[in-house]
């Protein structure tokens, strides 16, 4: 079993789940009870949970505590398969561009029948169904382990001189978004662990400020070297002083290698190409969709003007000001150096056939 990280977004044990409210954070550290499908389906809308790992394990666990507590209203296998069935897919509409829930609730839906084909006691088939949903906590995990390992490997390559890394990134990927140590963040994580960061820069990530609120929460936790910079200030920083990579997360990679991630992050790999700084996305699997071909194809969460308009409830514009608010971008392929997953590093141009390779050779994800 891995051990989970001591900053944890989600906790839990058969019956109950946990999610760390992160609209509070950094001031108040505080956990509330997620019973249901619904009461998750409202914390991922409202990004009271967030991040595309964390909103997938959160989903799925919601389902399986609901299943669990709610054990005595179903009297056959049929009404279990109809009620997981139901709330997956309806937990998948939460927010629309990452696509972990799709891929997590496509897992389990798709298991639904083989499993009672093995099993037609009803007791025993909710129990196995449960064991299976609960790896992916468990999977998540490890796929963070190995992205922090594939990550800090293919990092060593810049290092020159045995100067140690100065590594830029962008929102928020660590374990704040993930159920372990994160993914571009895990990364970091790594490299400070291996002693070969210097630095650690970030971004505030405007406008809901991932950066300021939560990866500056996690690398002073941690006591990793780190400065933040507002959004504004990458093109100096990349200009003026020695960045080795920028390394982002993903909410979804499509089969040509096109990524969505949080917006600003496609300014960032012009900034990058432009300064010739490797740019890396580090991403599970799980956030790659071979279905979309490219980047096109993925739907662009437009989020309310009140989370650029105002902070913890404090105006920053004036009432009635027009906003655009769109939470995420696109970085086309031609502007990413590779992709680290959990099963290696990949440039753009070879990630389909890799992944189709790695699924043909897995008898199963979880
Ligand atoms: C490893 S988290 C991936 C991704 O999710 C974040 O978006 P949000 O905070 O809106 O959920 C951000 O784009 C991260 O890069």
């Amino acid at each position: 079993m891995q051990t989970p990280p001591t900053l944890q977004a989600i906790r839990y044990q058969r019956g109950s789940l946990l999610i760390l409210d992160q609209l509070k954070l950094p001031d108040e550290t505080v956990y509330i009870s997620i019973h249901t499908a619904d009461d998750a389906w409202k914390a991922i809308h409202t990004m009271t949970i967030r991040g595309a790992p964390a909103i997938a394990v959160c989903g799925v666990l919601s389902v399986a505590v609901e299943l669990h507590n709610s054990r005595s209203k179903f009297d056959s296998i049929s009404s279990v398969i109809q009620f997981i069935t139901h709330q997956l897919n309806y937990l998948v509409t939460a927010r629309p561009t990452a696509v972990n829930m799709t891929d997590a609730a496509k897992t389990i839906i798709d298991y639904l029948i083989p499993l009672n084909n093995k099993q037609q006691n009803l007791t025993l088939y909710i129990d196995e169904l449960l064991d299976f949903m609960e790896q992916f906590l468990q999977r998540d995990l490890i796929d963070n382990r190995l992205i922090g390992q594939y990550g800090a490997e293919t990092m060593c390559q810049y290092i020159s001189n045995k100067k140690k890394l100065n590594i830029l990134t962008h929102c928020n990927t660590g374990s704040l978004a993930t159920v372990g140590f994160g993914t571009a963040l895990g990364i970091i994580r790594q490299l400070a662990a291996n002693n070969v960061l210097q630095l650690a820069y970030f971004t505030e990530t405007r406008p809901y400020n991932q950066g300021s609120r939560l990866t500056a929460y996690e690398l002073v936790h941690d006591r990793i070297p780190h400065t933040m910079i507002c959004d504004s200030m990458a093109g100096l920083l990349m200009r003026t002083q020695p960045i080795h990579a920028v390394i982002v997360g993903a909410d979804r990679v499509t089969a040509n290698g096109d990524t969505a991630n949080k917006i600003g992050t496609y300014q960032l790999a012009i900034l990058a190409k432009h300064h010739d700084i490797p740019f890396y996305i580090a991403a599970p699997t799980t956030s790659i969709d071979l279905s979309k071909k490219s980047g096109d194809e993925i739907i662009i969460e437009q989020r309310p003007s009140s989370e650029m308009t105002t902070v913890k409830g404090i105006n920053l514009a004036p009432e009635g000001v027009q906003v655009w608010n769109p939470a995420f971008d696109v970085t086309p392929a031609s502007l990413i150096t590779g992709i680290i997953t959990e099963h290696g590093v990949f440039k753009p141009d070879e990630l389909k056939e890799k992944l189709l390779n790695l699924q043909r050779s897995l008898i199963s994800p979880l």
